[in-house]
Parts: C-alpha cells; structure tokens; sequence
C-alpha cells in the first residue's frame, strides 16, 4: 500500500538512517535484505538466534515509511525497554497494555483516531488486539492508508506446536482479515519448520508464495559455552560448585594482565542470571549467596513492582551488590544487556527452546559467555511431573512440550556430541556449526563422561523413588 510510492529513495537510505538514527555502523548479515522485502511489501517470516537484532528488521522500517507499525510482543518488558531505547533516539514509540496510565492511553487513542497517527512504533500486547476500542481505532488509521505493518515478535507463540502457545496469539488472524493488504512481519529465536508452517497458517500468510518471504539465519551462537553439570539429590553440591567457579573467575579478573583490560571495572562484576523454578528457591539461593559475599538478588513474579523495577535498574547499570540476578523463568527476555557473562540453570528447565532462548541472554556483546545447566534425574523426573500434571489444561499443548523437554533431557543425558550441534540439529539446521572448544564435549570428552558417571543417580534408584510419588511436586514460578 503505502510502500510502492517512494522504494527508490528508501532504500539508496537505509545506511544512512541505520548510522544516523540507530548509531549503528553496518548492517548484520541479511538485515537489510529483510528490511527490503519489508519495505517492499512482502509478508516477512524471520527466524534468527537470540541477540541477532531482529528488533531493527521492524523498527528501520517503521522510520523510513510513512504511516505507523504495530508490533505485537506478549513480553512487557520488552515493550518497555524499547520504546524507552527509541524515544532516546529521537523516534516516536508509544506502549499500549493492561499497565498503561489513563492519561496516556487517552493519548494514544487520540493520536490513532486522527487517521494520520504522530506515534510511528506502538508496541500492544496480543490481548489488546482483541479489544473492539483498538481494533475500531486502528480501522480509522487503515481507511486512511497509514496502517504500515504489522509486526509480531515472539511469533512461535501463535502455534500450538510451540513452546510457549498464547491463545491470544490465536486471534491476530484478525490482521489480515480486516486488513488483508498490510505486510505482516513475524520474528522468533526458536521455532523449527512444523512451528513456522504453523504460525503462517494461522496468520492466514500461507496462501500466497510470492508475497511471503521467508529468512531463516542459523540458531547457532558461537561465543556461548555449553556445559552440563551433573548432580543428585543425595550429593547436592551445587552451591559449593558454583562458588568455586565464580571465585575463580574473580581470582582470574585479578590477576594480571586481566586486571589492567577491566580498566577500573569491578573485580566481583561478573553479571550473570541463575535461573531457578520456584519462588521459594529464588529467595534462598540469593540470600546464600548473599551471605558468601556474592551479589546476588531474587526476581520473580511476587516481588513488589518497585523492587523488580530497582533490582533489574541496578543491575543494568552493574551497580554492587546487584551483579547476578536469581530468578525464575523468562526473566531477561527483552532485557538488552550486552554484557551478560554467564546464565545458570540451577534445575533443568521445561523445554529445549525455553533452555536455549533464557541462554541467549549471555553474551550479547559477541564475547565468551558460560551457560551451564546443573542436570539431575530427579529434577527431570519433577518437571516430568509438573508438565504430565497440566497436560488436560486448555491449551496445554502436551504432546509438544513432552517432546521438547525429552529432547532437553536427551541433550542433557548425552555425552558423545557437539552441544552446538545438537541445539543445531534440533532446530532442524543440517550444517554442522564451528565449535571452537566452546562446549563441554569438545573441551575435554572423557572428563565429560567420567563426570556423567559419577555424577547422576541411577536410574534404578530414581525408578523406585519416582513409583513412590516422591518426584510430584508443585513449584510456583
Ligand atoms: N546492525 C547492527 N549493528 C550493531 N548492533 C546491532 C545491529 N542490529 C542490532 N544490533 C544490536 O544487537 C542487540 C540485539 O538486538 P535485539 O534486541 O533486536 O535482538 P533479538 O534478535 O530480538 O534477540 P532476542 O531474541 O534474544 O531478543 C541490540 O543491542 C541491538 O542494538
């Protein structure tokens, strides 16, 4: 629509706005040709690693066209960052959700029932989409032509076959519906082919070829390193483990020449996020860890607001005593901080793709980042339970999620391959990708296996137990 009139001189400026507007000096590899077909009116589908920068393949877009983009994210706290990191710079973002104060909501409204809205990024939640007083705002901005794009982050949330399925997802085949010639862009770190053909048949983009263009980059991220640390729970010594690998990293940090690169940094400012599944065990691991004289806090869901909100300033500016943050899941996700150096998942998570997108949150900057997962039969055996427990919830979507976390445990159980590999591979990618000694099979295999022997309980042990109901728990996150 809005697109055919000026593509000539956009595109001669895509350079120039990404320098000037976005402060950034070159385009990642395929991020301009995304923004290309964007701008030329082509339904896009971008399947990309976590921190490749998918947020420019809309937000350039939505500079250099005229008219406004809706993005769709469920994650509040990306809305938030973003629109934040974009009025810095000058553009004119806006968030429209459940949080939102009156006064700018009646704002937004306002601007939207001009038919030629000021706001050229508004970031909405997928349950606002259904509420007739958007959609009826966002009609008038349609009639007028200035309804530019659509697009929706996290996009492997729409199909049932994903991880993390919203039902409210479900319902953005309203879009193209009601306004069935403005382009649809849907972005994900984490979706394999039965996802993706999912997702484009639910948005209703899978009737026409020419109109979609599909960019699928690798989920490979080589500067992060994959381990596994074996434990039980009757020699559970996860706690002495970690404290002796992050003391020896601030003993490293010391040591010259080390000490001379940090150029004033903090010794102890070793930003990193343990993942945790439950409240309860958030709480107590930061304040252990507290008490050895790590700085640790607790985030989670049933924190006061302007707790989470200090916690998570504090620890984005790396101030003391704020450099690891102890959470339970998705914390992080849309959080852009570059120089996260180490993710820890202190219980096996409940699926690969959740696993890999909370270890995407390490080394954003493209440095060395350690991601280690203390995997042991019993955990797998809880959250077997805890996902067999949901299986008759509404879209629940059992049968992927039993899959996913299987494969997570296959992953976690095995000692003969490549983690980049099999991270690869599970996200359908045939390349075997470079791994430059940055997992644990490929540093040292038979310590690997050794550690595999010695370190789990045997299933023997953990099968009585289980039979026993020992392993059914309920963890609240
Ligand atoms: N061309 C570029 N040059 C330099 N930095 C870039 C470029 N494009 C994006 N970035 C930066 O990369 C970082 C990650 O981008 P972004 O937050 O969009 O990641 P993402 O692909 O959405 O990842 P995730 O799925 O993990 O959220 C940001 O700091 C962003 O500013």
């Amino acid at each position: 629509m809005t697109l055919a009139r000026s593509n000539a001189f956009i595109y001669s400026d895509l350079d120039w706005t990404l320098r000037q507007q976005f402060g950034k000096a070159a385009f990642r590899p395929q991020q301009k040709e995304i923004i290309q077909a964007a701008l030329g009116g082509k339904d896009v589908f971008v399947q990309a690693s976590t921190s490749y920068g998918k947020s420019l393949c809309y937000q350039l877009p939505a500079v250099v066209d005229q008219g406004i983009t809706i993005v769709v994210s469920p994650l509040l706290s990306l809305m938030m960052n973003q629109v934040e990191a974009l009025r810095t710079a000058g553009i004119n973002a806006s968030s429209l959700n459940s949080t939102t104060p009156l006064g700018e909501k009646d704002r937004i409204y306002k601007d939207l029932q001009t038919g030629h809205p000021r706001i050229r990024l508004l970031y909405v939640t997928p349950e606002l989409c259904a509420q007739p007083r958007f959609r009826d705002r966002l009609t008038v901005v349609y009639e007028q032509r200035e309804l530019a794009r659509i697009a929706i982050d996290e996009a492997h949330c729409i199909s049932e076959w994903g991880h993390d399925f919203r039902k409210d997802f479900k319902r953005l085949s309203w879009f193209r519906e009601s306004f069935p010639d403005v382009p649809i862009m849907c972005l994900t770190a984490t979706a394999n082919a039965q996802v993706r053909r999912d997702v484009l048949a639910s948005l209703g983009l899978d009737g026409d070829s020419d109109r979609m263009k599909i960019f699928t980059m690798t989920a490979h991220r080589p500067n992060l390193h994959f381990e596994i640390r074996f434990t039980q729970d009757e020699d559970d010594r996860r706690l002495d483990h970690f404290l002796k690998w992050i003391r020896g990293v601030f003993e490293r940090r010391a040591a010259q020449p080390r000490k001379a690169e940090l150029n004033g940094e903090r010794i102890d400012n070793v930003p990193g996020i343990i993942y945790t599944i439950s409240r309860d065990e958030c709480e107590s691991l930061a304040s252990q860890l507290r008490s050895e004289g790590v700085g640790a806090q607790p985030f989670h869901a049933k924190l006061p607001k302007e707790i989470k909100e200090q916690t998570l300033a504090k620890w984005v500016s790396n101030q003391p005593g704020y450099d690891i943050i102890v959470a339970t899941t998705a914390f992080g996700m849309g959080i852009d901080k570059l120089n996260v150096r180490f993710v820890c998942h202190w219980r096996l998570p409940k699926s690969f793709e959740g696993y890999y997108q909370e270890a995407g949150r390490a080394g954003r900057d493209g440095n060395a980042a350690s991601c280690f997962l203390y995997y042991s039969r019993e955990d797998r055996d809880r959250v077997s339970s805890m996902v067999m427990r949901d299986r008759n919830l509404p879209g629940s979507n059992f049968e992927a999620r039993a899959k996913s976390l299987q494969a997570l445990v296959e992953y976690c159980e095995s000692t003969n391959a490549c983690r980049h590999r099999m991270i690869t591979r599970y996200f359908g990618e045939r390349d075997t990708p470079v791994c430059d000694y940055a997992c644990d099979w490929h540093k040292d295999a038979a310590d690997l296996q050794k550690r595999f022997l010695r370190g789990l309980a045997s299933e023997e042990f953990v099968s009585t137990q289980r039979d026993e109901g020992l392993y059914e728990v309920y963890w609240e996150d």
